[in-house]
């Protein structure tokens, strides 16, 4: 359906809007070096015409401003400066399009009307034109063309041109609005397909199909992100790796669909109890990973310690079953300059740690700390 418009969720809004805005700067790239060549060639073209000199001065004047937008439009892309919202730039381009198209017809119906028909082309080619820059569809398209329109309308009025005269060379770009929208409306729902498939393709491509967290993939992006704050602005973060003990049994015993329903319970406890910055992945089979950003060591611990009762603390009901499962935590923090896998080895070693002391604990152990700290479970 032409009309139909895929609704973008509300998380994808602000990435919808940066799409949106690239897609208009490369519109406004496209319209600004062909409106600037099409005004060559017509200007050219019309010294060789060598029409009536009134009209002729008209005509010229009437392309300054355009050309002025499309060579403004070229300076803003390949100067970057001053920085131009580029939805604004493209209304701007097509206002002045409308503008250009509009009063050379009033100029020609007043001065040259044997060109009328030749207007009747021009006003065609500028309206599908305008269409095309309309890249949200139909709430732009009325913006842009009501306006211009109704002055236009106002302008015949004011110069006493006789309407009915002029209808016949009007029918045709008047239709042409009707084209022009049903072309950009398609356009606008096509770009939201797109735009929807890439992201849903993305977030396949990002999340854990079984638990819905993040990805190790995923996750990567992330620490990246958080070193490079590190080294800017000396922000600290730190790493809880936790392991599910024993869950071979679970799966031994229920079955593996019960094992995923423990897994998705544990993933799900584990995002309830974390703070809104926080993320919590799945590194892989059973182990899952809490990255705690702008957090010391210290506080890592207690988080690790909440989240190891959080899961233990209340058996989980699976497949009608009552199952306790505990699970066990590695933490550490990340220190300057080092590499992010050399962190994540040391969760590691808190991990494992903490399943030698016994499972269903939390073990932590510090940049270049020989001794590991270990809180035992009070369970
Ligand atoms: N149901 C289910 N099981 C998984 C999944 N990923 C890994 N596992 C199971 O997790 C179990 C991990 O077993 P082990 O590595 O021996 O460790 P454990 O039994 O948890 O014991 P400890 O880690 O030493 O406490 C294996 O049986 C895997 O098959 C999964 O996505 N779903």
């Amino acid at each position: 359906m032409i009309f139909h418009r895929t609704s973008i969720p509300p998380k994808w809004q602000s990435t919808y809007e940066d799409f949106l805005c690239q897609v208009e700067k490369q519109i406004a790239l496209v319209a600004g070096w062909l409106i600037t060549v099409i005004l060559v060639i017509y200007q050219v073209n019309q010294n060789q015409r060598g029409i009536d000199g009134n009209i002729h001065i008209i005509e010229t004047l009437l392309r300054a401003p355009v050309m002025l937008v499309a060579l403004f439009t070229l300076f803003v892309h390949y100067t970057k400066k001053p920085q131009v919202d580029p939805g604004l730039l493209l209304r701007v381009i097509a206002l002045s399009v409308m503008g250009l198209s509009l009063s050379l017809f009033v100029a020609h119906a007043l001065y040259s009307p044997d060109t009328l028909y030749q207007m009747s082309n021009v006003l065609m080619i500028g309206f599908f034109g305008v269409s095309m820059l309309s890249v949200r569809g139909l709430e732009q398209w009325w913006t842009l063309f009501v306006l211009p329109l109704m002055l236009f309308f106002a302008a015949l009025v004011i110069v006493d041109l006789e309407f009915k005269q002029l209808l016949p060379f009007l029918f045709d770009p008047l239709v042409m609005i009707f084209v022009g929208m049903v072309v950009s409306c398609s356009l606008s729902q096509l770009r939201r397909s797109e735009f929807l498939t890439r992201q849903q393709l993305k977030s396949l491509a990002l999340t854990d199909q079984l638990t819905g967290l993040l990805n190790r993939h995923a996750i990567h992006t992330s620490l990246e992100q958080l070193v490079t704050r590190y080294a800017r602005h000396g922000h600290p973060f730190s790493l809880i790796l936790g392991d599910l003990d024993k869950f071979k049994r679970v799966n031994d015993s229920y079955g593996h669909n019960v094992g995923d329903e423990v897994l998705i319970e544990t993933a799900n406890r584990l995002q309830d109890h974390v703070r809104a910055g926080d993320i919590v992945c799945r590194w892989g089979g059973e182990e899952l990973l809490v990255v705690l950003p702008d957090t010391e060591l210290d506080s890592a611990l207690a988080v690790a310690e909440k989240l190891r009762c959080a899961v233990g603390e209340t058996p989980m009901t699976a497949a009608g079953h009552s199952i306790k499962q505990t699970i066990s935590f590695g933490v550490t923090c990340y220190h300057d300059g080092e590499h992010i896998d050399t962190t994540i080895m040391r969760a590691d070693s808190a991990l494992y740690l903490a399943k030698e002391g016994g499972r269903n604990r939390a073990a932590s152990v510090e940049p270049g700390a020989g001794a590991p700290d270990s809180i035992p479970a009070t369970l």
